[in-house]
Order: C-alpha cells, then structure tokens, then sequence
C-alpha cells in the first residue's frame, strides 16, 4: 500500500467511482476494481472476498452492502489502495449547488400518514417493536453534480463524523454518517448503535433542552434500547468477550442530537472478518426494525422507493479480517444532475407523526447544509 501522510489529500484525490472512507480512526481512498463481489449470501460474500485478497495480494477490498439483505452487495477488490490518519482540518463552504428543483418523495403529509400506519400496526398487537421509516427528498440541478468538489466541505462540516463516498454502478452515494456499525482491528471490535434524535436547535439554551429532553424521554430510551440489544445478541455469537454499557450517552452531529452506545469486544476467532461481522449486524433496528422481518415487509409496504444502498453499510477489510463498516445514513446518491437524499426515523407506538417529520428534516439538513442549500 502506498505511504500517505496527508489524509486531506486524499479527499482531495478523490475521482467519480472511487471509494473514500474518512473518519476518527483514519482515511481511506480506494480506486479502479480487479474484481467486484456482489453475492448477497454473508458467508459467500466474506469467503470470495478473503480468498481474493489473499490470492491477489491486494491490501484490501471496499464498498457498500445494500439495505435489503438479499439485495446484491458491491464489494471491489481495488487496482490501488491507500490509508492515511484522520483529516484534522478543513474549511467548510458553500458547494455553489443550487438545486433548479425539488421533490419530497413522499410529500411531507403523505410520510407523516405512513407514520401514523406504521404506529397502529405497533400498537395493535401483532408482534412489531419498532420500524424505521424513511422517505427521500430529490434534487435536481442545472449541470451535472461534481462530487469529488463536495467532499472536502462534506469533512469539514462533520468533523466527528465518517464522510464516505462510494462509486457504485450508474450513481455514487456520499454522506456524512455518525453511525459506526462495526470495527474490527486484530481481536479487538466496536460498535456504536444511535437512535433515538431530537433536531438541534440555534439558541443554546434550547438546544440544551433538546439534549436533556432526549436523555429522559422513555420512548427514545426504548427505541434506542431495542437497537443496542440487536447488535449485541448479534455479536455475541462471535466474541469471547462482550462490554455493553447499561446506559446510554448523548452524542451531536451538526444537525441532530442522538442517543448512543458504545460496545466493545474480543472476537473467539479471528478468521472472522470485519465484513463477515458487519453483515452479521446489518440491518440493525437503528435502520429496519425488530422482528427484522416483519419490519422489512412493513417498511416495503409503506415506503415508495427502493432505498438501494441507503441504510446498508460502506466500508473495507484487509486480508488479516480488520476493517471499518458504517451505517450508510445522512446521505445520497448522486447521478448525473440529480441527487437524491434520504432520510429515516425509528417508529415506536409511541411516536408523534409531525415529531418524525421534523426528525427527517433535520437529518436532511445534515447533507443540505454542508452543501450550502437551503434547507427544505
Ligand atoms: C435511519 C436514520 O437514522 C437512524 C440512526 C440514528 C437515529 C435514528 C433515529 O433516532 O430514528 C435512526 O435509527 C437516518 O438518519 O436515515
């Protein structure tokens, strides 16, 4: 692999179909595909991955698992790899996008009815905990969208965040997620599920109250719960040893407050990738729901699009099974001279429809912001 010591710079190299991966821990650009992966089956997916790694010498592979788990994933083996440390500064600016137009999809009234449906299905007894539901906002521009010259805004707007942008076929999907689903580095993992939001707020004072609001609401406390649970079970399985805190913390991203739990582990066996890990996670209750499969079949019935890569997981393991998955949220996918955001919030039967709308929004404004849009 090549020696990078300006992690900036790599953000700065970034080329439409590469992948890019910057985060707390270190950068990541990867670019051109010996091969790409794309078996939906997890053990399939880890073992055609190692064996290419191994048989090809390549530092590592990276990509993007799909929401849906019997979607086709796009894992690349890459022509050339490249890491660095964390990008320390940057300078946020206006992008210069101006959208000519716009289309909720739903519209906004349309979404809040979805979440008024989805809470009397909660409630009435059929064995669904929790749902996430997203809806998708569409821009469309005079010229066709240069990402590469959104990214090193994208990073500085998000400081905490992993800002990623991943060339898949026909679009690229680029966010700023705060989301670490899962990493693994020797026998050492971490994850770190969010959910459970209140949009932030300008006057100090208010934002404090937002912060402390989340922290002793019960329903978020449960919906951020039901997550925490998941990833643990999930994980447990695999590890030898597992520390889940039994209380969770607050944490802030520009736009929103959330809750958050860290959870570490030491992995029985180490033959186990990152990857093979983060599907074993994927599609946590931070972006599905849990029974998952009544959650997937609700969310098919009530969302109008195909959410594609959106809520899956982006991100790269080397041939020694180490690696960084992220939640693919507070983000978009860019084609051309369109660009469609998305946007989802976690539904409890306690959940207030105009409250989830409003938890949308702030989400969006995650993207819309670090690109200098007005926000919606
Ligand atoms: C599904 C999204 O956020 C998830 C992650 C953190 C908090 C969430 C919530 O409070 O609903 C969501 O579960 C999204 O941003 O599109």
């Amino acid at each position: 692999m090549d020696d990078a010591p300006d992690p900036a710079g790599l953000v700065a190299d970034y080329r439409p179909g590469d992948f890019l991966l910057a985060g707390p821990s270190g950068t990541v650009r990867a670019a051109g595909a010996a091969a790409v992966v794309a078996d939906p089956d997890p053990d399939e997916l880890a073992g055609r991955v190692a064996k290419l790694l191994a048989d090809t010498g390549a530092p590592l592979a990276a990509g993007a698992l799909p929401f849906r788990p019997d979607a086709a994933p796009h894992v690349v083996i890459p022509d050339t790899a490249v890491r660095a440390g964390r990008v320390r500064s940057g300078r946020a600016g206006r992008s210069g996008l101006v959208p000519v137009a716009r289309r909720p999809v739903p519209a906004g009234a349309a979404y809040a009815e979805a979440v008024a449906t989805a809470v009397r299905t909660l409630r009435d007894g059929s064995g669904l905990r929790k749902v996430v539901l997203a809806r998708a906002l569409d821009l469309d521009f005079a010229a066709p969208i240069d990402v590469p010259a959104l990214l090193p805004g994208l990073v500085a707007a998000n400081p905490n965040g992993y800002t990623f942008a991943v060339g898949l076929p026909g679009a690229t999907l680029l966010g700023a997620t705060p989301e670490l689903l899962l990493s693994r580095r020797g026998r050492v993992v971490a994850a770190n599920p969010l959910a459970g939001t209140r949009p932030r707020s300008a006057d100090p004072g208010l934002d404090r109250a937002a912060a402390a609001g989340l922290l002793a609401s019960a329903k978020d406390r449960a919906e951020h719960r039901v997550v925490v649970d998941a990833v643990a079970e999930a994980l447990r399985p695999f590890c030898a040893a597992l520390t889940v805190p039994a209380e969770p913390e607050l944490v802030e991203t520009p736009t929103v407050w959330h809750l958050s739990t860290a959870i570490t582990g030491t992995v029985a066996d180490p033959e186990v990738s990152s990857l093979r890990l983060a599907s074993a996670l994927h599609p946590t209750p931070a972006v599905c729901g849990t029974p998952t499969d009544s959650a997937l079949s609700v969310i098919g019935g009530l969302e109008p699009f195909d959410r594609g890569f959106y809520s899956g997981a982006v991100g790269w393991c080397d041939a020694a099974g180490d690696g960084e998955w992220v939640v693919a949220i507070r983000c978009a996918e860019a084609a051309g001279a369109r660009m469609r955001l998305f946007a989802g919030a976690g539904i409890m039967p306690a959940s207030d429809p105009a409250a989830e709308l409003a938890e949308t929004t702030a989400k969006f404004a995650t993207l819309l912001g670090a690109f200098g849009i007005d926000p919606e």
